[in-house]
């Protein structure tokens, strides 16, 4: 099973929409450059609601292969909840994907296993594909549990989910140590946790779900220290953030087959 390698930048609270057109029409100049084979991957920007639908009008307009999506998404179909964005309102706005259960939004919103799961089921429910994270902190890691408690954050946020629901998931394991932080986890750290989660699904949900649903790895992903992790089995691309925000920094992570390994 051929899984086709996922880069999604998420853009977090950054760039306003006109800056979010100028950074999609600088990236769409770099991903068009014809010595690298970008059509190998898949790229998805992930900016705030309020830039959706510049990007939106942008990428079609100019008929461009950059996929987009949300970084958050109500669990509610509608109605009474200020502030809320539904992922009825995504989907006309033509978003391929949702961020659901970063981690920021697990510690400052109080999102909780339960909470992740129906906004997972309600990005679903609208055709859109949840990108589910999942990843310990520093304390947990330092305890040595991370694989415990990153698969039993990730079985939380899949409950009741159908074979075929979890084969068409993307699954980002962000070790909350490594956001934002500079402190990549290292190529076989990424490794570990990422072949726990697919050996998860595995168990949980089989073989055909589990060859193909795709695992990212994110936190501090950089085009220099892409390749290394890439390389690893079971990661499947990268949800990147500081360095998304860069038309040739992200451009270089795209090309990642392109780029050196370092030890
Ligand atoms: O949280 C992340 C992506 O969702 C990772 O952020 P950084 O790439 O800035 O570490």
């Amino acid at each position: 099973m051929t899984r086709t390698p996922l880069m999604a930048g998420n853009w977090k609270m950054n760039l306003n929409h006109a800056e979010a057109v100028v950074l999609v029409q600088k990236l769409a100049w770099t991903l068009s450059d014809k010595r690298h084979d970008y059509g190998k991957v898949e790229v998805a920007v992930l900016p705030p609601f309020t830039d959706i639908r510049s990007v939106q009008t942008l990428i079609d307009g100019d008929r461009l292969s950059i996929k987009h999506g949300a970084q958050d998404v109500s669990q509610h179909a509608g109605g009474a909840y200020t502030g809320e964005i539904s992922a009825a309102m995504l989907a006309k706005l033509g978003c391929s994907y949702v961020v659901v259960g970063h981690s920021e939004r697990r510690q400052y919103h109080g999102e909780t296993d339960a909470i992740v799961n129906a906004k997972a089921k309600a990005a679903l429910g609208a055709k859109i594909i949840p990108i589910v994270c999942v990843g310990e902190g520093l304390e947990v890691r330092q305890a040595g549990e991370h694989v415990a408690y990153t698969t039993a954050q990730l079985e939380g946020s899949l409950a009741g989910l159908s074979k075929k629901q979890v084969a068409g998931l993307v699954i980002a394991y962000e070790p909350v140590w490594a956001i934002g932080t500079g402190e990549v986890a290292t190529p076989d750290d990424a490794q570990e946790v990422c072949a726990a989660i697919r050996e998860q699904i595995r168990q949980s949900y089989g073989d055909e779900a589990a060859d193909a649903v795709r695992v990212l790895y994110g936190g501090s992903v950089k085009a220099a220290n892409v390749a290394g992790i890439m390389a690893k089995a079971d990661v499947d691309g990268a949800l990147v953030g500081g360095a998304s925000l860069e038309a040739d920094e992200f451009g270089g992570i795209c090309r990642f087959y392109d780029m050196p390994v370092l030890s």
